[in-house]
């Protein structure tokens, strides 16, 4: 299960838990500093940061911290009061992939809907980029990846709808370049993969691996990718996912925001970030993650919040009624939804 953005305007109380008496803030987490979340604007498409963030002056951290929650694991919470339609932060990803129905529509390393004029500018291999600093970038991947013959294994995922092993190709492409760590992701909240799913993999990671060695990547290059590292990978990917939808909004009204990404044709592929996968689900949210131009995301707050205050956001579509968000929630996140909605079954 994939999260996209909220899709529900706001009608009721906003959940406010207690925090723990014992809180306590995970070391590897404290407050985050601004190279942490804030990013640079991404060269060739013109992505903004925090709203404080001017050229030259070093932006402000984001108002948040990840901590304990009392029963939803880490949760992300205001470091100070955050005022209805602030950008909370904005967040690159650690991966992101194009739906294969979107391959040849929009930039391959950022995700940016492509003009029909540009392309043929930035092309490599079949895939285009809206600039050449996009085209640039993606070597940290595209090198590795451009070797082999990835027919088959597009074939078999776009057979049996599979997104997330595009995912991990990636991933497992920026490993191999040494741009990433093998283990950067085991941070990250695992799903519990049932014995049968992870049989269903098997075919998958083979496919995988049988493509990197036949494009002649050593095996010292693909000792980290074993069985068990696809399978561990695959269990952080199901939870933490982003479906990626752009909204083209103004930004000034977050509802129509909302509303806004409601209409937006169908994602333009998946991600996961690092920050966002610390935020817990509520199917009344104060906060929303928005992708006005291209796969970096936006964290806006949709209403008021406390200093405190656990920030939240809504994994599904949330004008579902309780039922059918309860039923998705516990197949696609595996858990038992226990918001003030929730409770109050609507
Ligand atoms: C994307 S992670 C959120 C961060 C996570 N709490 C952690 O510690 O890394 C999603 C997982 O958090 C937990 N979670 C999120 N929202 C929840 C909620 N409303 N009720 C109970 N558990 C929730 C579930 O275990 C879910 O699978």
């Amino acid at each position: 299960m994939l999260r996209g953005g909220s899709r529900w305007a706001s009608r009721f109380k906003i959940f406010l838990p207690r925090l723990k008496n014992d809180y306590k803030t995970p070391p590897f987490l404290l407050t985050f500093s601004s190279s942490f979340t804030t990013t640079a604007p991404t060269a060739g498409t013109g992505a903004a940061d925090n709203d404080s963030s001017q050229p030259g002056r070093p932006s402000a951290p984001p108002p948040i911290q990840v901590g304990f929650t009392d029963s939803a694991g880490r949760g992300v919470f205001a470091t100070r009061r955050i005022a209805a339609g602030e950008l909370i932060h904005t967040a690159k990803p650690i991966v992101c992939h194009p739906s294969l129905s979107s391959l040849h529509s929009v930039c391959y390393f950022c995700l940016r809907k492509l003009l029909p004029d540009q392309r043929p500018l930035f092309q490599s291999n079949d895939v285009q980029f809206c600039s050449q600093e996009c085209q640039n970038q993606s070597q940290v991947f595209h090198e590795i990846e451009r070797r082999a013959d990835w027919s088959t294994f597009n074939d078999y995922c776009r057979m049996h709808g599979l997104k997330y092993p595009l995912l991990v190709k990636r991933y497992a492409c920026l490993v191999i370049s040494g741009s990433s760590s093998a283990s950067s992701l085991d941070i990250l909240q695992p799903a519990s993969l049932s014995s049968e799913m992870i049989s269903l993999v098997e075919k998958e990671f083979c496919l995988l691996r049988s493509t990197f060695q036949d494009a002649d990547i050593n095996t010292q290059q693909l000792a980290f990718l074993t069985k068990q590292w696809y399978t561990g990978v695959l269990a952080r990917i199901r939870i933490n996912a982003f479906r990626v939808e752009l909204a083209c909004e103004s930004y000034e009204d977050l509802l129509s925001s909302a509303a806004a990404s409601v209409e937006a044709e169908g994602a333009v592929g998946n991600a996961i970030y690092m920050l966002p996968s610390f935020y817990n689900h509520d199917c009344d949210p104060n906060a929303h993650i928005l992708w006005p131009e291209n796969v970096d995301a936006r964290v806006k707050a949709l209403c008021d919040i406390e200093a405190g205050e656990e920030l939240r956001i809504c994994y599904i579509d949330a004008s579902m009624d309780y039922e059918a968000r309860q039923t998705i929630l516990s197949k696609g996140f595996g858990f038992q939804c226990n918001c003030l909605r929730c409770s109050s079954h609507h």
